[in-house]
């Protein structure tokens, strides 16, 4: 059995700089990565598909789950397969900016990879995250990066492993196209320099905007976050609904998590931090 977390996306920063002719933005965005993820677990067997965990009923009404849309674009296209059976542990809110269906993509494919023998970096499996949506090769890459294009490319930059970071979602699904959709056209400006923590904390999320103009409940996370003792930086991630905070340390981050789990039944929250 081959068991692999699909660890959350955070977007420590996203500009929008464009509307592209293709229906996708032009995006400028700083991808991170937590150590809490869903958990996928395969191991050959008779073809069953199975999704368990918190998020699971998030699922229900999906006919056509980006795992087994990741196994059998692998099986068409790179090599294949015995018939698998396939367990997701759904622990990240489905439709949340935190890219938990990008992560299990990313995830069988790196399965699929590990079982045909094929190497984890090969062009061909970055060619079919890229086919499954923009943010899968953030996530097959796995490593902190400046993503542009429409997200897809991706260059390497250094880690801030070991951020204590506090997650936590209002517990409204918010859809991407429609986010993306509400935003006004200006162009803000490029992602500023410096190293991952300092270039976020001064830049921006082009699209909490538009986010919060459909789910009202992120600005209310963002303030409370933004007050809470030793957040180095309180921030929308993606096109929300969840938002996270860098903490300066993670007492100060347990205690945060535990006053959330105390006042607010309504919202999810998950204490984790930077890869
Ligand atoms: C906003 C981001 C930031 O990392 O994350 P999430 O909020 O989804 O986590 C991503 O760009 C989302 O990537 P992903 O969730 O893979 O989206 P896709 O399936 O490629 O696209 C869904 C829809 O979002 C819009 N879209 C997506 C990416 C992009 N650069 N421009 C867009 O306009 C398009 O309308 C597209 O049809
Ligand atoms: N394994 C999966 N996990 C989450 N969402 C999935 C999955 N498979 C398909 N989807 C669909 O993909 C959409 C985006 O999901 P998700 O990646 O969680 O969003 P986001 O990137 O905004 O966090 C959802 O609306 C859902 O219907």
């Amino acid at each position: 059995m081959i068991e692999r977390i699909a660890r959350a996306k955070l977007n420590l920063a996203l500009h929008v700089r464009a509307r592209r002719s293709d229906g996708y933005h032009a995006i400028e965005t700083l991808f991170a990565f937590v150590e809490h993820g869903d958990v996928l677990r395969v191991a050959p067997g008779a073809g069953r598909f199975a999704v368990t965990g918190a998020f699971a009923a998030g699922l229900d009404a999906e006919p056509d789950n980006l795992v087994l849309r990741a196994e059998r674009a692998f099986r068409d296209r790179i090599a294949p397969l015995p018939p698998l059976d396939i367990t997701l542990d759904k622990r990240l809110p489905v439709a949340s900016g935190i890219g938990g269906g990008s992560a299990d993509a990313a995830a069988m494919l790196a399965i699929c990879a590990d079982l045909a023998g094929i190497e984890g970096d090969d062009p061909r499996l970055f060619a079919l995250a890229d086919a499954l949506g923009s943010d899968v090769p953030a996530c097959l890459f796995g490593r902190n990066a400046l993503g542009t294009g429409r997200g897809e490319r991706l260059t390497e930059i250094a880690a801030a492993s070991g951020t204590p970071v506090l997650l936590v979602n209002p517990g409204v699904p918010v859809a991407t196209a429609e986010v993306f959709a509400r935003w006004d056209g200006t162009d803000r400006g490029p992602i500023a320099p410096g190293d991952l923590i300092e270039a976020a904390a001064a830049s921006r999320n082009d699209l909490e905007a538009p986010a919060r103009a459909i789910a009202p409940a992120i600005g209310e996370v963002l303030v409370w976050l933004a007050s809470q003792p030793g957040v180095r930086l309180a921030r929308m991630s993606g096109s929300g609904a969840t938002c996270f905070a860098l903490f300066d340390d993670s007492a100060a981050c347990s205690k945060a998590a535990g006053i959330v789990g105390a006042t607010q039944p309504g919202w999810w929250c998950a204490e984790t931090a930077l890869t």
